[in-house]
């Protein structure tokens, strides 16, 4: 079922540059003999391009196969009938390898308390919940139907006492958790790209975030528009550009942006 624009770039800069990769060869079939070197040097680097992501995925350790059924879940239910004031689509869900890349993360800096801006189906949720090192999970989510879609999956994986699903506006809620005086090892901004600004100054601002704990931000790289813009696609880039530029200056964090999926920042608190 495709609930995607038919306009859409792809959901990676590398999805993006295989579109047009793909757009070139057909251009090129119009005007060029088809034994012309363009064509294999083209071919070679579609391929290179086209098998990393699967290749990547076969060559790291395998994700927890809960999130297939999440997956499936996701890819059959019909998200417009949700009637949400967020447009909910199934690339929402980041997926199994970059779940991995996340419990990598957190096994990394021996996280026991990791805050989630941003929970959709809650794939994400249950692969941190399931790293045995993590104690509690805070998944902040806006719209109330998520959290009922993905409790049944919480509950079969078996971490349901791990996570607390706080349904509302992140930027009230951080206000919240401030108030409770909750801190993190680990806070993974996943939410409106909008709002990731002011995600990553309340956490910082508010003492949310443990001394040497680590911000992931995900679509900091948001298909390669920030710095190769594209017309359907204005939507949210001005926050990712502007925390972008907040993250390098802020020197109460090291920052590092590394080209997984569709970019992740790094920001680990001095
Ligand atoms: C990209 S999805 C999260 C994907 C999830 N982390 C995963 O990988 O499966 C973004 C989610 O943020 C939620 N969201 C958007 N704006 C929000 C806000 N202001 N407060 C809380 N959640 C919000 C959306 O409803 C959506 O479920």
């Amino acid at each position: 079922m495709s609930q995607q624009p038919t306009d859409w770039l792809g959901d990676t800069p590398a999805e993006r540059i295989s579109k047009l990769l793909a757009r070139l060869d057909t251009k090129l079939a119009a005007s060029l003999s088809p034994g012309d070197e363009a064509f294999s040097l083209l071919s070679e680097a579609r391929a290179v391009l086209d098998g990393m992501d699967g290749y990547m995925e076969q060559h790291s350790t395998p994700y927890p196969p809960i999130l297939d059924e999440m997956m499936r879940a996701i890819d059959t239910t019909e998200w417009a009938a949700v009637g949400s004031e967020i447009t909910l689509a199934p690339n929402m869900c980041a997926g199994g390898y970059e779940a991995g890349v996340l419990c990598m993360m957190a096994k990394m800096c021996g996280a026991r308390r990791i805050l989630e801006i941003g929970m959709f189906a809650g794939t994400t949720t249950v692969a941190l919940a399931l790293v045995p090192e993590v104690e509690q999970v805070v998944s902040l989510e806006y719209e109330p139907f998520l959290r009922d879609f993905a409790k049944p999956f919480f509950e079969r994986a078996g971490v349901e006492d791990k996570i607390d699903v706080r349904v509302g506006d992140a930027r009230e809620t951080l206000k919240v958790l401030h108030d409770e005086g909750l801190g993190f090892d680990m806070v993974f901004i996943d939410a409106d790209k909008g709002g990731y600004p002011t995600y990553f100054k309340s956490i910082l601002d508010f003492g949310l975030l443990a001394p040497k704990g680590i911000i992931v931000l995900d679509n900091t790289l948001y298909k390669g528009t920030p710095y190769a813009p594209h017309e359907v696609f204005d939507d949210g880039v001005a926050g990712i550009s502007e925390v972008n530029r907040l993250a390098r200056t802020d020197d109460r964090v090291d920052v590092v942006i590394l080209p997984i999926r569709d970019g992740i920042t790094i920001a680990r608190r001095r």
